[in-house]
């Protein structure tokens, strides 16, 4: 057995090898380490190898999927090795002592789930092939509980902010081309060979039976290349069976807002700072009644559109549900006993399905047919929602054979039979009759035996192991002993005696039989209504599409209701009006504990496009900030806004810095951290972006940090020209809007009244008065000797600065960012005029090294 278990685990190195041993997955050695640790399990033993016991552990096959889930989600990989063949099968093939044959049959990984124990029902589960060919990087991906698959390709600068949006479960990669991804997940690396873009081509067309990829998008060679690797990964963790594959989309980042990893975590979009979805802006958007709803919201959220057009076309259906309440209620209604139609369709591809996957096909496309009947009834649907008419029906034959072949509660576990409804089938109805005859019989031999024998506490039992059998309680088991009485001895237990006859046995065989046979009939017609269903596989994903749109239209149009949320207008000039803007999530928490929320203003336009804000710490800067930048996603991503009017000139990417956070995993500073977003800002950013800095600067010595402070915000002024709110404590700042025409000052409001500090939370014209630190400081319960001995050397410090003019003595003449560059130049000019004007042939040593001495302290000054 060992021979067998060691040659199984070197087809599968890098997983835990899960070793079918009857109703058991045994694991042992390492494996049986490492899942005991994990799954805090008994680690046991079992038997010796070279000399030493080999540790096992194992967990109950019906039990297996919450093992599983608990392995994958501690980052594992798991190799199912099933037994092949019966133990009968094994015996005939070899004799007794044959070993039962055994295959890995699967590879469960963190990317490649179908199961719904195993996945989150809102949020989508992506695998990601990244393949780095010809100057460029591919990016296939396919959500293989669903069986979405999205082709991308990027420069190699972009790859970075397209993964951190596309936030994949796993991510595999040549071994011969690694490419930077800031994915805290390890890349699984896979052979290069297998990422070839001739081969991802034929594989595509060959899946999708088609002679040109024309119809489905147009595809590079890196996106084709990553398409190949991504298949060959599947077809190598499904051992030769592939999953759902729908027809590939073509996705190009130009028609997506970008927004890099670190501005996602800031916002907080999929997941809140501290992890989990509660508290993130989808957890507060998110009013979908579906699983599938909330999936499409989380990727609308994740990537918000560019495209005017398409973007006015979500927001038209939105109005739409705002509209009219008690429609939308309606629909919301309908849609919340909408199946997961998308997940149930990819589990009978995959050959996970089970008779509940079918009735949930029946009744999601059944209920896709009502809701398309119901719409088509009104004279005003926006053309969002008449697109999806035609996907939401036309599956009539296949619903018809779903209604006509399965009960209405079909079961999860296919082994039980049952499922299949009355009237289907003569044959089988027969079988069934006979069955049921047969076990009416029994009653009967029951009844006769009990007559016969006068024992009144004899009874027919039926177990998985002897089938029908006999029980008498021991003290009349003697009777039934007796060679003639009929009856023969099968097993003694404590306390009764179990026996069989023939009657019964006849009996019992026929029911068996028709038992048996039944079955058969019952699997036959369910590998054939599976087989009809992946035939419309993509016009039911279709469906399933828009079931899912729907509700993210209604959802969106509820939490817009719920909020007193307004549509907000795009524009094509570089603007930003939001009057009474505020912080979803920020309002959301504030409400939970009765606070109130005060909504504040924003107006930028290209003569006033750099706000710098300052004001006491706890303020409301940092809200302030990300408010507007997630009313921008969210109207983006084609939802209304949490303000009272909102007119947005549309935006290429959105980038958030938060002045010091560490990223010590990756072996980053603090400041480091700081510097490295920084700079992506300012060579990515566009005229057409929208900047938002916190603090940026802190994280170092107050003189660096504040000439940093100063540089990066001129910087974002002059050159990128883009939207920008500045939240700093610098005061020193200030000076900027001297010499920046479209910098204003701005400040959060807050007042001492009566020695104490009160935040207003309100945003003003003009620059901040005072920091208030240790005011809020004394709020934060430092002790009063730390405060007061804090007094004292502010009071010492001020003093200096108004003796000596401060930190920002001096910044007054400093000259424009351009102005400096060009003295430098400048610089580099005269030096380069004296160098030219030498004629070295014709100095001596000694004049040779005074002009270099004197070139190098000009150089220097
Ligand atoms: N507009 C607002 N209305 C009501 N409460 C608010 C508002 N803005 C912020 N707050 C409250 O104030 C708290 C602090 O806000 P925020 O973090 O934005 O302040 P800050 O000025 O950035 O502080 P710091 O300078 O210390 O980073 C928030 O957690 C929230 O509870």
């Amino acid at each position: 057995m060992l021979a067998q278990y060691l040659a199984l685990k070197e087809q599968a190195p890098d997983s835990l090898l899960f070793y079918r041993m009857g109703d058991f997955f045994e694991l042992f050695f390492d494996d049986a380490r490492h899942a005991a640790a994990v799954l805090d399990i008994a680690l046991t033993s079992r038997g010796e190898h070279a000399g030493a016991p080999v540790p096992m552990c194992g967990v109950p096959v019906h039990a297996a999927e919450q093992y599983l889930a608990r392995l994958i989600r501690a980052g594992c990989r798991v190799a199912i090795a099933e037994q092949v063949e019966s133990p009968a099968e094994a015996k005939a093939r070899g004799g007794t002592k044959t070993l039962v044959r055994r295959e890995i049959v699967r590879f469960v990984t963190a990317g490649t789930l179908t199961e719904d124990t195993l996945l989150d029902a809102r949020r989508a589960n992506v695998l990601a092939a990244v393949a780095p060919l010809r100057g460029r990087t591919g990016i296939a991906c396919v959500d293989v509980s669903t069986g979405e698959m999205l082709l991308e390709s990027h420069l190699a600068g972009d790859v970075a902010a397209a993964l951190a949006r596309i936030d994949p479960a796993e991510i595999i990669m040549p071994d011969d081309r690694r490419c930077e991804t800031d994915s805290d997940l390890p890349a699984i690396l896979r052979p290069a060979a297998h990422f070839s873009a001739r081969e991802g081509k034929a594989r595509l067309l060959d899946l999708h039976g088609v002679a040109t990829l024309d119809g489905f998008g147009s595809f590079d060679t890196a996106a084709l290349g990553a398409a190949s690797g991504l298949i060959a990964y599947l077809e190598h963790v499904g051992c030769g069976r592939l999953p759902l594959l729908l027809p590939p989309r073509a996705r190009g980042s130009d028609d997506l807002l970008m927004m890099d990893e670190a501005t996602r975590s800031s916002l907080e979009i999929v997941e809140a700072a501290g992890g989990g979805r509660k508290g993130s802006l989808v957890a507060c958007i998110d009013r979908c009644v579906t699983g599938a709803g909330a999936r499409l919201l989380t990727h609308d959220l994740s990537a918000p559109l560019t495209d005017a057009a398409n973007i006015r076309a979500r927001l038209h259906a939105v109005r739409w549900f705002v509209d009219n309440p008690l429609w939308r209620e309606d629909m919301r209604t309908m849609l919340r006993q909408a199946p997961d139609l998308a997940r149930a369709l990819a589990r009978l591809v995959a050959g996970r399905g089970s008779p509940r996957d079918l009735g949930q096909l029946r009744d999601g496309l059944l209920l896709g047919g009502t809701l398309r009947e119901r719409i088509a009834g009104r004279d005003d649907i926006p053309a969002l929602v008449e697109g999806l008419l035609p996907d939401l029906a036309g599956h009539h034959d296949l619903v018809g054979a779903l209604q006509s072949a399965l009960i209405e509660h079909p079961p999860a576990d296919r082994s039980q039979g049952g499922f299949i409804a009355e009237g289907y089938d003569t044959g089988l109805d027969e079988l069934r009759i006979t069955a049921r005859q047969g076990r009416r019989a029994i009653a009967t031999l029951e009844q006769s035996f009990r007559d016969s024998t006068n024992i009144a506490a004899l009874k027919i039992r039926h177990n998985n192991v002897l089938g029908y059998f006999i029980e008498v309680p021991q003290r009349h088991a003697e009777a039934l002993m007796q060679p003639a009485s009929g009856f023969t001895h099968r097993q003694t237990m404590k306390g009764a005696v179990r026996f069989n006859a023939v009657a019964l046995h006849e009996e019992a065989a026929r029911i068996a039989e028709a038992g048996g046979r039944a079955e058969v009939a019952e699997a036959a017609h369910f590998e054939d209504l599976v087989a009809r269903a992946c035939r419309s596989a993509e016009a039911i994903a279709q469906t399933a599409r828009a079931l899912a749109r729907l509700d993210v239209s209604a959802g969106q149009a509820e939490r817009a209701a719920q909020g007193g949320w307004t549509q907000p207008a795009l524009a094509d000039e570089i603007c930003l009006e939001i009057a009474g803007g505020r912080h979803p999530a920020v309002e959301a928490a504030l409400e939970e504990g009765s606070g109130r929320f005060v909504a504040n203003d924003c107006t930028l336009d290209n003569t006033d496009r750099v706000w710098l804000i300052g004001g006491p710490n706890m303020g409301g800067k940092s809200t302030f900030l990300r408010q507007n930048a997630l009313i921008i996603l969210l109207a983006q991503a084609g939802g209304f806004v949490p303000a009272q009017n909102a007119r947005i000139g549309l935006v290429d990417r959105i980038f958030s810095r938060v002045g010091a956070s560490d990223n010590l995993a990756k072996g980053r500073s603090t400041f480091m951290v700081e510097m490295v977003e920084t700079a992506a800002i300012l060579t990515q950013a566009t005229a057409r972006s929208f900047v938002i800095l916190d603090e940026v600067g802190r994280g170092t010595s107050t003189y660096d940090g504040l000439a940093l402070a100063w540089a990066v915000a001129e910087n974002v002024h002059d050159a990128i020209g883009c939207r920008c709110l500045f939240a700093t404590h610098y005061h020193e700042l200030a000076k900027l809007a001297e010499s920046c025409d479209a910098l204003s000052l701005h400040h959060v409001r807050a007042r001492e009244w009566k020695g104490e500090l009160v935040l207003l939370h309100e945003l003003s014209a003009g620059p901040a008065d005072r920091s208030y630190g240790l005011a809020v400081a004394r709020l934060a319960g430092l002790p009063q000797k730390v405060i007061s001995r804090a007094r004292v050397v502010l009071g010492r410090l001020e003093e200096g600065r108004a003796r000596t003019g401060g930190l920002a003595a001096g910044l007054g003449e400093l000259p424009l960012f351009a102005a400096a560059e060009q003295a430098e130049e400048d610089q580099c000019d005269t030096l380069r005029e004296k160098l030219q004007s030498l004629n070295v042939d014709a100095i001596t040593p000694k004049d040779a090294l005074d002009i270099l001495y004197d070139l190098t302290r000009e150089a220097r000054a």
